[in-house]
């Protein structure tokens, strides 16, 4: 089952200079910074209600550097809470869906998540997670 919406990514050239910007936007603090080596990035969060904000600054070979020079800085991806990440990417891929990962990977956050192609999403980026307990 899909719940809510966990946290929308934003891609940045630089998290501080982009942390301070969003802290005077939201007049509060991010209430966390967390390197993810596996996609060679530094997170931020801000709690907003029950979503998130995740800001994303990227090393030189990750898909966030990649997509800002394409595309600039802006919304990377959208990602949703599910109660069962394996049986949700099952269930996508059976309905054709390209999934970009064989398994469940550790995200930031005490995530499991995983990827669905914007090619295969109306050209939106769709992160999956579930909280690991
Ligand atoms: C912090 C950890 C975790 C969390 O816990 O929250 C994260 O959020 S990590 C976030 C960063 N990691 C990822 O994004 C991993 C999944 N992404 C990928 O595997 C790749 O980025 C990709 C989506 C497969 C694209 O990679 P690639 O094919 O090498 O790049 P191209 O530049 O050639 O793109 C192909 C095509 O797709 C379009 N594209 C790329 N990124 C996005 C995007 N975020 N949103 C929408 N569209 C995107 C790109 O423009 C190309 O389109 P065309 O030019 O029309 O071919
Ligand atoms: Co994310």
């Amino acid at each position: 089952m899909w719940k809510n919406v966990e946290h929308i990514g934003i891609a940045v050239k630089n998290l501080n200079d982009s942390n301070k910007l969003f802290e005077t936007l939201f007049n509060k603090s991010a209430y966390k910074a967390e390197e993810v080596e596996s996609e060679q990035v530094t997170t931020s969060f801000f709690q907003l209600g029950e979503t998130k904000i995740e800001l994303l600054e990227g090393g030189s070979d990750s898909a966030i550097a990649k997509f800002i020079e394409k595309k600039g800085e802006g919304i990377h991806h959208i990602a949703f809470e599910v109660d069962d990440i394996y049986a949700e990417m099952d269930r996508l891929r059976a309905e054709g869906f390209q999934i970009l990962n064989e398994e469940p990977k550790k995200g930031a956050d005490n995530k499991l998540v995983c990827f669905v192609h914007p090619k295969s999403a109306n050209g939106v980026l769709v992160e999956l997670c579930q909280e690991i307990k």
